[in-house]
């Protein structure tokens, strides 16, 4: 059961304390002898509802809800007027009360009132408090002291309130885009809808338009008879998350285009028109000012998904960022591997606070990761750092179990197959000296597969 909170604002303290006699079973009373007091409390918190004296000594009650509303129109007011003054109950209820009673207070018509008031604000109430425990169960932790990224997350907090304005994030590989989208989507009203990522340069120029729009049953040889939904479509009621949108074809950027003009689409093969409602967070590290300039990228696709810009600074533009990111990603990995590292050495810290990122959080993380499995002290030393090979695309080394024996110990079975399938690409990329066609054929996969999945995993 929701319990509101009530703020009593009235200068009598007689009716302070019968108020908060009668009402303090069933809701968290807050009293206040004035409304200058009563103001100055919102800066701290807000109560759901507020029954308020019209008679208030140095500022009235009037003038208090005057102010209120301008700030917090959603918090329905209750007037309390001795007297029954009809010229100032119709400009409270002008300025946007809710309701009035009179003095001497009937206890049966304010509880029938605040009833009323409640029911009004209930929907909003409960799904406030279905946010914040979706953003505490579901955020990804975003870490960042920096003046830098502090504003890039209040400009997050501002502009993820709409449920449609598109953002394009800018930002080197691995600064943490796609955790910013996410970010948005979150603290976004469509947040209870699913979160899409497609990584625009992960299919070929054929295949693109079905990935995003999906196919009609029966629309070329070897597609699935019933049919296939696309991203797009997915992500209906949601947020769709283009990476790497600067890698779209033209083809595939005309088809975005139209679809982002009017949300209206057709899948390959059909006729059928598709109506869909989703928030469009776009990604790149590329320079798409300079793509547009070439020609590369449709000026008119960068207006429509570049409403609102955010960009993030690289990890060597935040320097104040590395120790917290380093030690989340410590504390990550202790818990991965079960291990109770406290922290780093003087030394470490230092060689991170000087250390040139290419490859941003990302190569923090994958250094911190690879450092935290072969250290054997209680602190992270330097040498276990420097010794890690901090090529963005590295995993620790995990071995296969030749015998494939299962120990009582266990193994982490994902990290295993995921460090087995980037050892074999690697080496199958060795061996075609990068051609990733013949890569593809050392491994008996189609090359759109290879690409696809050498891109994720070698993000990882
Ligand atoms: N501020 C941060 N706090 C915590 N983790 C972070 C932060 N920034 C990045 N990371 C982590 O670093 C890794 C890379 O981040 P992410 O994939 O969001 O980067 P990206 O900018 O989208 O990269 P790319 O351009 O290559 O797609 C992820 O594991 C992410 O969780």
């Amino acid at each position: 059961m929701i319990k509101y909170s009530i703020a009593i604002v009235d200068d009598e303290e007689i009716i302070r304390d019968a108020l908060d006699i009668t009402l303090s079973d069933q809701y968290d009373i807050i009293l206040f002898e004035s409304a200058e007091s009563f103001l100055a409390s919102l800066e701290q918190q807000t109560p759901d509802l507020v029954l308020m004296d019209i008679g208030l000594p140095i500022m009235t009650g009037i003038e208090a809800l005057e102010i209120l509303k301008q700030k917090h129109n959603d918090i329905p007011v209750i007037m309390i007027t001795a007297y029954e003054d009809i010229n100032m109950v119709i400009r409270s209820m002008k300025i946007g009360a809710f309701d009035f009673i009179l003095k001497p207070i009937n206890l049966d018509i304010l509880e029938l009132t605040i009833q009323k008031a409640i029911s009004s604000i209930a929907l909003i109430k409960e799904v406030k408090i279905l946010q914040e425990k979706y953003l505490q169960d579901n955020l990804p932790c975003f870490i960042g002291e920096s003046k830098n990224i502090e504003n890039v997350m209040d400009f997050i907090n501002m502009v993820s309130k709409s449920s449609d304005t598109p953002i394009m994030i800018l930002g080197e590989t691995g600064t943490g885009k796609e955790l910013i989208a996410k970010a948005i989507h979150a603290r976004s009203p469509v947040f209870q809808g699913p979160f899409i990522p497609v990584n625009c340069s992960a299919f070929p120029e054929d295949l693109i338009e079905s990935e995003l729009f999906g196919y009609e049953s029966g629309a070329f040889s070897g597609a699935s008879s019933q049919g296939k939904k696309g991203f797009i479509e997915e992500a209906d009621g949601g947020t769709l998350f283009l990476d790497e949108v600067a890698d779209l074809s033209l083809a595939g950027q005309a088809k975005l285009l139209r679809f982002l003009e009017d949300g209206e689409f057709y899948k390959v093969g059909g006729t059928k028109r598709y109506h869909v409602r989703t928030r469009v967070v776009s990604a790149t590290n590329k320079k798409i000012d300079d793509l547009v300039d070439e020609e590369k990228f449709r000026k008119d696709l960068y207006f429509r998904l570049c409403v609102i810009k955010a960009e993030v600074p690289s990890l060597n533009e935040r320097k104040e960022d590395i120790l917290p990111l380093a030690k989340h990603f410590l504390h990550e990995f202790n818990k991965k591997f079960s291990k109770t590292l406290k922290g780093f050495s003087k030394d470490a810290e230092n060689h991170l606070l000087s250390y040139e990122f290419t490859g941003n959080a990302r190569e923090l993380k994958n250094m911190v990761e690879r450092a935290v499995l072969i250290s054997k002290t209680d602190r992270l030393e330097l040498d276990k750092l420097k010794g890690a090979p901090t090529l963005i695309n590295d995993t620790p080394p995990l071995d296969i179990k030749q015998d494939h024996k299962l120990g009582p110990e266990g193994i982490d079975l994902d990290q295993l197959l995921e460090t087995t399938e980037k050892k074999y690409m690697e080496q199958a990329l060795e061996f075609s000296k990068g051609n990733e066609s013949k890569a593809a054929r050392l491994l008996n996969m189609n090359h759109h597969t290879f690409r696809y999945r050498w891109k994720k995993i070698s993000k990882k």
